[in-house]
C-alpha cells in the first residue's frame, strides 16, 4: 500500500493542511509541539478509527473549532492498494443540540458511509509512540490491546468476534450476577456458554497463531538489532489455555523453555476444551458473580534471553524490543493480507544507541513507505538524510 495524499483539516493544531505524500521514507523534522507526532496520530487513525494518544475524541478536534456550533475535524487519506486507488475520510464532529454536546464520528469509504468494524484493515498501518512501552511495562489490558488492534488489521472477522466476545461477557457478567443472588436460574447459563467458547475459541486460535509469527519475526529483527546479543520471546500466557489441563500449573514468568506448544489446537479443540472449563469453574463462576476465564483475562510477557523485560529491561532493551515487535508486525501483517503497512515511527532513534541507531536506519532503507518524526536530525546519518525526504514541521505547517 502506498499512502499519496493527506489532508488535515481543524485537527489538533492544524487548520488546514493538504499535501501529497512521497513513497519510501519521509521524515518529519522540527522542535517540540510544531506538530510531527499530530500527524502519525492522524494517520494512525485511519487504521485504528481511535486514537492512541487522546482519551477521547474530542481532544482532536482544534480548540478554535470547538466554539463552532458544529465543529468537525477531518482526516483524508488518499492511498494506493493491489493498484486500485482509495478514498478514506473521517470525520469527527461535535454537535450542541438543547445544551447538550456529543462527539461522534463518520466514516466513509470511496465516499460510502461505513463502520469502524467494516472499515478496519483498509488502510493498515504500523504506529511506533514512545508511550508505546507500555505494552512491555504496562498492565496485561495494554497487551490486550495491542493484540487485538494487530489482529484486527489482519484477520478477517477477529474485530467482530471480538466485539461481539464482550457483549456476551457483559451478558454473562450480568446473569452470573442474578444467579448469586438467587434471581435467576443457573441452566441459563448453558446459552452464554457455548456462545461464549465458540468467540473465545476464536479469538485464541488467532493469538496463539500471531504470537508465534510476531515471535519468529521479532527475534530476527532483535538479533539484528542487538548485534546477535538477545534473544526475544513472546510468552503466550492464556487465562484459558487449552495445552493444560483443569489442573495445570501456570508456565513461569521469567523462564521461555515452559511456554507449551498449543498451535497444533484447532478451533473445535479449543471450544471444547473451554466448554469444558467453563463448566468444572461455573459454581465458582457463580459465587463471584464473574467470568473468570477467556480471552479478557489473557497476557503476554517479552522475554529478552528468558528475562522478562517488562519487569527487568533497561530503558534501551524495551525501547529495542518495542521495535522488533513493530518491525514484526510489518512483516506479519504483510504475509498474512499481501499488504505492505504504512509505518509510522515517533522520536524512535532517541534513546537508541549508536550501533542500534546505524542498524535501524539500514533497515529503514528497505522499507516500502514510513513516515518518520524527529526533533533532532543529528540522530540520522547523512546518508540516510540524503537518500530520504526531509520536511520540516513548523507551527502546524509543513515545510518542503
Ligand atoms: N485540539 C487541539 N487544538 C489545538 N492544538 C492542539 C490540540 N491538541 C493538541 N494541540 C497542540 O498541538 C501541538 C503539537 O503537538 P505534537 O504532539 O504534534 O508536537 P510534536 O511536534 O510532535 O512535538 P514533540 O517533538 O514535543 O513531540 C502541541 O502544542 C499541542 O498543545
Amino acid at each position: 500500500m502506498f499512502l499519496t495524499n493527506l489532508t488535515l483539516s481543524n485537527f489538533r493544531s492544524y487548520h488546514h493542511v493538504e499535501t501529497e505524500i512521497p513513497r519510501g521514507i519521509l521524515l518529519l523534522s522540527g522542535g517540540n509541539a510544531q506538530g510531527k507526532t499530530t500527524i502519525l496520530e492522524a494517520l494512525f487513525y485511519c487504521a485504528a478509527f481511535s486514537s492512541q494518544l487522546a482519551e477521547n475524541d474530542r481532544q482532536l478536534i482544534r480548540f478554535e473549532e470547538l466554539k463552532e456550533p458544529v465543529a468537525v475535524a477531518r482526516i483524508v487519506a488518499q492511498f494506493q492498494k493491489s493498484n486500485t486507488e482509495h478514498k478514506l475520510e473521517i470525520r469527527i464532529i461535535q454537535e450542541t443540540a438543547n445544551f447538550n454536546t456529543r462527539v461522534r464520528k463518520e466514516i466513509l469509504l470511496n465516499g460510502i458511509k461505513t463502520s469502524a468494524q467494516k472499515a478496519i484493515g483498509t488502510f493498515p498501518a504500523v504506529l511506533l509512540i514512545p508511550q508505546m512501552t507500555a505494552i512491555l511495562e504496562g498492565s496485561p489490558q495494554e497487551r490486550r490491546r495491542y493484540l487485538n488492534l494487530t489482529l484486527s488489521q489482519s484477520i478477517p472477522g477477529y474485530a467482530q468476534a471480538l466485539t461481539e466476545y464482550n457483549q456476551i461477557i457483559s451478558q454473562r457478567n450480568a446473569l452470573l450476577k442474578l444467579i448469586s443472588e438467587r434471581k435467576a436460574d443457573p441452566q441459563q447459563l448453558d446459552y452464554w456458554d457455548d456462545l461464549m467458547a465458540k468467540r473465545a475459541s476464536f479469538i485464541i486460535y488467532h493469538r496463539i497463531h500471531a504470537l508465534l509469527k510476531l515471535e519468529e519475526f521479532a527475534q530476527e529483527a532483535h538479533l539484528r538489532l542487538t548485534a546477535n546479543q538477545e534473544k526475544l520471546c513472546l510468552n503466550y500466557q492464556p487465562s484459558y489455555d487449552p495445552a493444560k489441563d483443569s489442573t495445570g500449573n501456570e508456565p513461569s514468568k521469567y523462564v521461555m523453555s515452559n511456554c507449551p506448544d498449543r498451535s497444533s489446537f484447532s478451533t473445535d479443540e479449543i471450544e471444547k476444551g473451554f466448554h469444558h472449563r467453563l463448566n468444572s469453574i461455573r459454581n465458582k463462576e457463580i459465587e463471584r458473580g464473574l467470568s473468570t476465564i477467556g480471552p479478557h483475562r489473557d497476557d503476554f510477557r517479552i522475554n529478552g534471553n528468558e528475562i522478562d523485560l517488562g519487569t527487568y529491561g533497561s530503558r534501551g532493551q524495551i525501547r529495542t524490543a518495542l521495535i522488533s515487535l513493530k518491525l514484526a508486525e510489518i512483516n506479519w501483517m504483510q504475509t498474512k493480507t499481501g499488504v505492505y503497512p504504512l509505518l509510522l515511527l515517533d522520536e524512535t532513534l532517541a534513546e537508541l544507541d549508536h550501533q542500534r541507531r546505524n542498524d535501524l536506519q539500514e533497515w529503514l532503507n528497505t522499507c516500502n513507505q514510513g513516515i518518520l518524526t524527529t526533533s533532532d536530525l543529528s540522530h540520522f546519518t547523512e546518508s540516510f538524510i540524503q537518500k530520504h525526504v526531509v520536511w520540516n514541521v513548523t507551527g502546524g505547517t509543513i515545510q518542503k
